[in-house]
């Protein structure tokens, strides 16, 4: 296993009457040699804690973890690690080409090297053409490829990546997404952190869904979303809203043009609707299983706290 984390708690004190706040509580999963792996929750999940905590830059209460198989802060695992940190702060009078640079050389790497990833990652994060401007005449999501660039200037077999798709348009969310998938392609491990589930399910090999300092669930999007009763719906013509608000079985009715849409809670009873809607005199246009989402299975699980 590539990353282990088992347990982990943090709370933090904050304010003058140093109030508790539990960021993690109980967080354990595990992350496989070359999968992608997403951390997903909404806010103050806890997710940069988390993520903190395995890369060693702060330390947690309680629980165990290991990078590689060796304790986080051994230094031959922070070599083939790298990681893009929430809000990456930088030296705003730096260049581009400057700040990765300087990364390579905190890295050890010789400037030959250096000078070749630099190169090649400016490319790839889109960012050739502006190297040589200042980061502070950068916009968000061109800080954000920055930092990306710099997550990767030592090479690393594991990548974790704390929303970094933050900041982005749909444009650059796509990159992000591409440069991940070229990392996975390339045999790396990416570990990365979002609360935009949709940007999840494009990506992830599996995932571990995170609220309020527990995981909730761990496994790949099919074993979270598949295996569970799916609704189906129906859309009908030929048959008028009290009609078809007649039929049996039926969770909902709503008008959709000149169709009739019939949600099912799940298959059992599609055949005898089905012949219900012929026999009234209507007609199917089309029958369409509706597949659990992430966001439908994050809702289902914290529902009933949602709403306490
Ligand atoms: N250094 C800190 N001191 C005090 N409280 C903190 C600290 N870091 C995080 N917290 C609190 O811990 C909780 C979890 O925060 P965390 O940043 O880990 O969540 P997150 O899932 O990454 O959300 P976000 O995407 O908003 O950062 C929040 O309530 C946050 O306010």
């Amino acid at each position: 296993m590539l990353l282990k984390a088992q347990n982990l708690q943090k709370t933090f004190r904050i304010g003058f009457w140093r109030k508790k706040v539990e960021a993690v509580r109980d967080v354990s999963f595990e992350v496989r040699r070359g999968e992608i792996f997403g951390l997903v929750g909404p806010n103050g999940a806890g997710k940069t804690t988390t993520m903190k905590m395995l890369t060693g830059l702060i330390r947690p209460d309680a629980g165990s973890m290991s990078l590689f198989g060796e304790p986080v802060d051994h230094v031959r695992t922070r070599a083939k690690l790298g990681y893009l940190p929430e809000n990456p702060y930088f030296y705003d009078h730096l260049t581009a080409r400057e700040l990765i640079t300087y990364y390579g050389s905190l890295h050890g790497l010789k400037r030959s090297v250096i000078h070749k990833r630099a190169d090649e990652l400016l490319e790839q994060v889109g960012l050739a053409h502006a190297q040589n401007r200042p980061l502070r005449k950068f916009s968000k999501g061109m800080r954000q490829r920055a930092g990306l660039a710099q997550a990767l200037i030592n090479d690393p077999e594991l990548v974790i990546l704390d929303e970094p798709q933050s900041g982005l348009d749909p444009m650059g969310r796509k990159d992000v997404r591409d440069l991940i998938f070229d990392l996975k392609r390339r045999g790396k491990t990416v570990f990365f952190s979002s609360h935009i589930l949709p940007d999840v399910e494009a990506v992830c090999d599996r995932v571990a869904l995170m609220h309020l300092g527990t995981v909730r669930e761990v496994g790949t999007l099919q074993e979270l979303t598949g295996g569970r009763a799916a609704a189906v719906e129906v859309l009908i013509r030929g048959l008028d809203l009290t009609k078809a608000k007649s039929l049996s079985d039926i969770d909902t009715v709503d008008a959709r043009g000149d169709l009739i849409a019939l949600e099912l809670g799940d298959e059992a009873a599609l055949q005898a609707t089905i012949a219900e809607v012929y026999r009234l005199g209507g007609a199917v246009h089309s029958v369409t299983p509706q597949k659990e989402d992430l966001e439908d299975v994050f809702l289902r699980d914290t529902r009933a706290e949602n709403i306490s």
